[in-house]
């Protein structure tokens, strides 16, 4: 930062710095507001620019020195950036691309007005934390060494509406100051869709100084027909900066309505090698491997007062939702043409591993679906034979099990995550893999049947009218059909419970140890279900979970009420035979 100062802050309060262009997308002005909209979510209408406030290049820069705040801003450039509202055009008969879709809009109007080196995009329900965040990714983009094949710079997603006990997870400390973290020792983080500063070339699809050749086509078939877009895109590349806006004429503004149209990127290379990818529900994971694939690299920068912070969906069901449309456009990735075994040319192969590792993950929760149910054994009765696994099979996977926890516990240390952090990462992991996962595979095995895409449901933003409590929202249950295998997760285990205890009373006298000792690490397994299901067990008590020590008691009641019935049937039976 003290090396940007020097380099390039001028006394009188400017900076030669690059400029930046910030893009803010939203998807219903209604429920995401900004001042200035009509009403358009699908609609049929043309592109809309207004210049909302004009670029202010004369005129006296600096603050006053007492402000009405005692602030002082004598050295500090109070201008306003200049605010632009654009709405791409809609027509029913051509995809509007959903977010990707208004961002690539954005990126061909601002290249008619600042043609700004970077750009950096957030989400609107997210805000500018920390004022020194657009220099300290200007410090990776700028820097000596990898700055100029630097695509991108991925800030963490941070969150102030969460619940202190962040119940579902909803901080995913372990993936973004772990994983993402990591990744800077291979390529570098993936793209996540806000709080990312990138490089205009990049963005264009255009190679990496190392791979680059001198003569770039820079043609309508792959950019559109916009001459004057063209012509900013080669300026672009040859880095001929202007850092004023040209005046604002009615030409300019016709111009930048004309390549924010509905068909204005239609069969061009946008949406597919150039810009934000389209036809995924994850728009962001899929752009930052295109990128990668070029052969550029990206960073992650965290900072000590976080640089961006936003809003996190608290209740289970829309954080389920989220999860859905994340892992979905994981998949969705995986059964495209960006599948990270066949695409990229330029991937490290260990990024390439992680990538695989992002894009399949969701299939694992099929297998952990079963695992998770397989405690309704106990309600097997004991004359069905069930091989157990061979005592050499459980201790690998015992030995297996501890080293994943070890390196886990590793890794956080090295991160620097908290246990609780650990431990809901886990927790969510498990509720996820019992609904949204599964869902979301569900999704795409239809998706590949019939070629419908995830719908992407805009997260709720605004808390719940009960203004007493913040997080009222967090125990606003919504039934939805993904919450039923979770549900039955529990149930078997609950059940299991419950029989165990009916069993050890009714056989108590003919158990041998080596009965025993199974019975104990079966009920161990469902214990160990439950404590992981906890978040789950709570988000459908709805509002009784105000009280979480209701579970301690409506728990040993369900155990008991099994446990009883099995007896019971058990006598029953018993006599019946008899007689
Ligand atoms: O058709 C759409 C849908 C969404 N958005 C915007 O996309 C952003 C993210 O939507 P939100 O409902 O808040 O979803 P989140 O799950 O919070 O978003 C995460 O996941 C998305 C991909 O699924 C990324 O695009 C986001 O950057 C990332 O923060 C918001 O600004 C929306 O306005 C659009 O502009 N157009
Ligand atoms: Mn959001």
């Amino acid at each position: 930062m003290v090396a940007l100062r020097r380099q390039y802050d001028l006394p009188d309060g400017t900076s030669t710095l690059p400029g930046i262009d910030v893009f803010v997308t939203t998807a219903d002005p209604i429920d995401e507001p900004i001042d200035t909209t009509e009403i358009h979510r699908k609609g049929h209408h043309a592109g809309i620019v207004k210049v909302v406030l004009d670029h202010s290049v004369r005129g006296h820069n600096l603050g006053s020195q007492a402000s009405t705040h005692n602030l002082n801003f004598a050295n500090t450039d109070v201008r306003l950036p200049m605010l632009v509202y654009i709405s791409r055009g809609k027509n029913p008969s051509y995809d509007h691309n959903k977010k990707a879709g208004a961002l690539n809009a954005q990126l061909r109007a601002s290249a008619l007005l600042s043609n700004a080196q970077f750009i950096i995009n957030f989400d609107c329900d997210h805000y500018i934390n920390n004022s020194q965040a657009l220099r300290a990714a200007m410090c990776f983009m700028l820097d000596q060494r990898q700055g100029d094949s630097t695509a991108f710079v991925q800030f963490p997603q941070r969150f102030d509406n969460v619940d202190p006990s962040d119940r579902y997870g909803n901080h995913n400390r372990v993936f973004f100051d772990g994983t993402m973290l990591a990744l800077n020792g291979l390529q570098g983080p993936s793209y996540l869709g806000t709080g990312c500063m990138f490089r205009r070339i990049a963005l264009y699809g255009i190679d990496p100084p190392e791979w680059r050749h001198d003569n770039i086509v820079v043609d309508d078939k792959r950019f559109g027909s916009s001459i004057p877009f063209l012509d900013s895109v080669s300026k672009a590349i040859n880095q001929e900066r202007s850092t004023i806006p040209p005046p604002i004429s009615e030409t300019l503004v016709a111009e930048m309505e004309r390549v924010v149209s509905a068909s204005h990127d239609k069969a061009t290379g946008w949406g597919k090698g150039v810009g934000y990818i389209y036809d995924i529900a994850t728009e962001d994971i899929v752009t930052g491997f295109r990128i990668h694939g070029q052969g550029w690299r990206s960073m992650y920068c965290t900072m000590e007062r976080d640089a961006f912070c936003g809003i996190a969906p608290i209740n289970l069901t829309e954080r389920l939702h989220q999860i859905v449309r994340w892992s979905g456009g994981s998949l969705e990735m995986f059964f495209s043409l960006n599948n990270p075994l066949i695409g990229g040319r330029r991937i490290q192969s260990l990024q390439r591993v992680s990538y695989l590792n992002m894009t399949v993950y969701p299939v694992t929760s099929l297998f952990i679906l079963l695992y998770a149910l397989s405690p309704v054994m106990w309600l097997i009765p004991d004359e069905v034979y069930i091989q157990r696994p061979f005592t050499k099979y459980v201790v690998f996977l015992l030995v297996i099990i501890l080293m994943i926890h070890v390196i886990g516990w590793l890794e956080i240390k090295w991160a620097g995550v908290t246990w609780l952090d650990y431990w809901r990462n886990e927790q969510f992991f498990m509720i996820g893999s019992t609904s949204a996962y599964p869902a979301a595979v569900l999704h795409m095995v239809v998706n590949l049947l019939t070629k419908k895409g995830i719908h992407f449901r805009v997260t709720s933003k605004q808390t719940a009218a009960d203004t007493n409590d913040k997080f009222a929202d967090l125990y606003d249950m919504r039934w939805v059909p993904m919450l039923i295998p979770t549900t039955v997760v529990l149930i078997a285990n609950v059940g299991a419970i419950g029989v165990a205890m009916g069993k050890t009373i009714v056989y108590m006298g003919a158990w041998t140890i080596a009965q025993k000792t199974h019975a104990a690490l079966g009920l161990l397994f469902n214990v160990w279900i439950m404590v992981l299901l906890y978040p789950f067990a709570l988000a459908i008590m709805g509002r009784w979970a105000k009280r979480p020590v209701i579970l301690l008691v409506l728990l040993p009641v369900a155990f008991t009420i099994v446990c009883l019935v099995y007896v019971a049937v058990h006598i029953l039976l018993l006599s019946y035979l008899t007689f």
